[in-house]
């Protein structure tokens, strides 16, 4: 959610919520997170005025993070695939409180979207704080994750700074892995952890707190690590996402299980498990190669890519299905479990692509086998910076339908006049 306004965001994250409501009539929110109960034993220290604690005693010390089988077998990153997956699956949880708060609310208002702001922010501090905790001791810890705290320190934000303090320190409580609580401070600067600028050397994890803030029912928790340029892992935590076929519109069957958790790590491929821990299952995209069978994901959003233009494309490949619309990178998700063979997004203006929009959703695909082009067919670029510097087109699918994908793209962008 690009730039969180204080109090005003619109968001599929809200729309989720009040999809799910029963209510029709007017509605206004009041996102107080009930008062934190702080456990007796949390000592004054624990307050943070600036920055993260480490943990004091070995009761206090965060628990190590088991890896999964698949995990563990020669891959070089299982510490901090572990630690990515615990930090998306605890963000998700925070997510999950602030759909259920507004629900039980009974009375609330869509113009008041304070609660996606919060639940944004929140988002940000948990996957810093446990990637802090958990990931192996580097020298230093980098992180290009979308929001900052400049809203949060103007005049008149006082009261979603506290309510985000409180439901940050609420989560950290209910999870009883660590003994930390933040300041309103110590919040502010946790933020501000996201601020780095990436590039191609060192090592730098990338995340979108809240992807997919406009429109439709889904949502997700994005973070990849970035190793000397390249993005070496990545999850995906897809709350509202249906763990069975993702095909027919906004999710499965209504007996499928609810909150989807896709991860992939560089040489070691992709896998999806239920976000409440369920065994993790391989995945891999599909091996449609005629685009007559094909169908595609793109945005709910029509103000994020060009549906004449995919319109346009989707015939001269001559697909036959309608398109699939949902929120998010839970379409990259989608494409690496097989559930469709395409996802693209062409961007009205050439505005840049920001890198947590594709850094995690990017690399669950190429481990599922698919490849990930911009819409002349070169790769992907994520060291650029926090934006990419193609900013043309993105195409998701597999190696058969990707020449055919670009082909096709490249003329209709002609005919539309959006390539010389
Ligand atoms: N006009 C626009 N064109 C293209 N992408 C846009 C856009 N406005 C917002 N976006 C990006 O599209 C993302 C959502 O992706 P999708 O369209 O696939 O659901 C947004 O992420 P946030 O919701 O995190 O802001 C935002 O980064
Ligand atoms: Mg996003």
């Amino acid at each position: 959610m690009a730039a969180a306004r204080v109090g005003l965001v619109s968001s599929s994250f809200s729309h989720a919520l009040h999809a799910s409501s029963s209510s029709t009539s007017t509605f206004t929110v009041s996102l107080r997170p009930p008062r934190l109960r702080l456990p007796p034993y949390l000592p004054r220290h624990h307050l943070l005025p600036t920055n993260y604690p480490r943990p004091s005693s070995s009761a206090a010390r965060p628990r190590r993070l088991r890896a999964t089988m698949s995990q563990a077998a020669g891959n070089p990153y299982a510490a901090e695939l572990a630690a990515a997956k615990k930090a998306v699956t605890l963000a998700a949880r925070l997510c999950q409180a602030v759909q259920k708060d507004i629900l039980q609310s009974g009375v609330q208002s869509k113009a008041d979207q304070s609660p996606v702001t919060v639940a944004d922010y929140g988002s940000q501090i948990l996957v810093s704080l446990v990637l802090k905790m958990e990931a192996p001791a580097s020298a230093s810890f980098s992180m290009v994750a979308e929001e900052d705290s400049e809203e949060l320190r103007k005049e008149g934000a006082e009261e979603i700074l506290e309510n985000i303090t409180d439901l940050v320190n609420e989560t950290i409580v209910d999870d009883g892995t660590y003994s930390v609580f933040f300041s309103k401070e110590g919040i502010l600067s946790a933020i501000d952890d996201g601020k780095s600028e990436g590039g191609p050397s060192g090592r730098h994890w990338v995340l979108d707190p809240i992807d997919g803030t406009k429109g439709g029912d889904q949502y997700a928790i994005a973070l990849a690590l970035l190793d000397e340029g390249k993005v070496v892992l990545g999850v995906l935590a897809c709350p509202n996402l249906s763990l069975g076929s993702i095909g027919n519109l906004n999710g499965g069957s209504s007996g499928d299980q609810v909150g989807a958790l896709f991860s992939a790590t560089i040489g070691c491929g992709a896998e999806v498990e239920s976000l409440q821990g369920s065994p993790a299952q391989k995945i891999s995209v599909c091996s449609i190669d005629n685009p007559v069978d094909a169908s595609f994901f793109e945005s709910y959003e029509g103000a994020h890519s060009l549906r004449d233009l995919t319109g346009s494309i989707a015939e001269k490949l001559g697909i036959q299905a309608p398109p699939v619309r949902i929120d998010s990178q839970a379409k990259y998700g989608a494409v690496a479990q097989g559930d469709g063979a395409i996802y693209w997004r062409f961007p009205h203006k050439r505005s840049k692509e920001a890198v947590w929009d594709h850094a995690a959703g990017s690399i669950i695909v190429t481990e599922a086998g698919g490849l990930v082009k911009d819409a002349s067919g070169n790769d992907l670029d994520l060291s650029k910076g926090r934006y990419l510097d193609r900013d043309a087109g993105i195409i998701a699918t597999n190696k058969y339908l990707m020449p055919l994908v670009v082909k096709a793209a490249q003329e209709a962008m002609k005919e539309e006049g959006i390539l010389g």
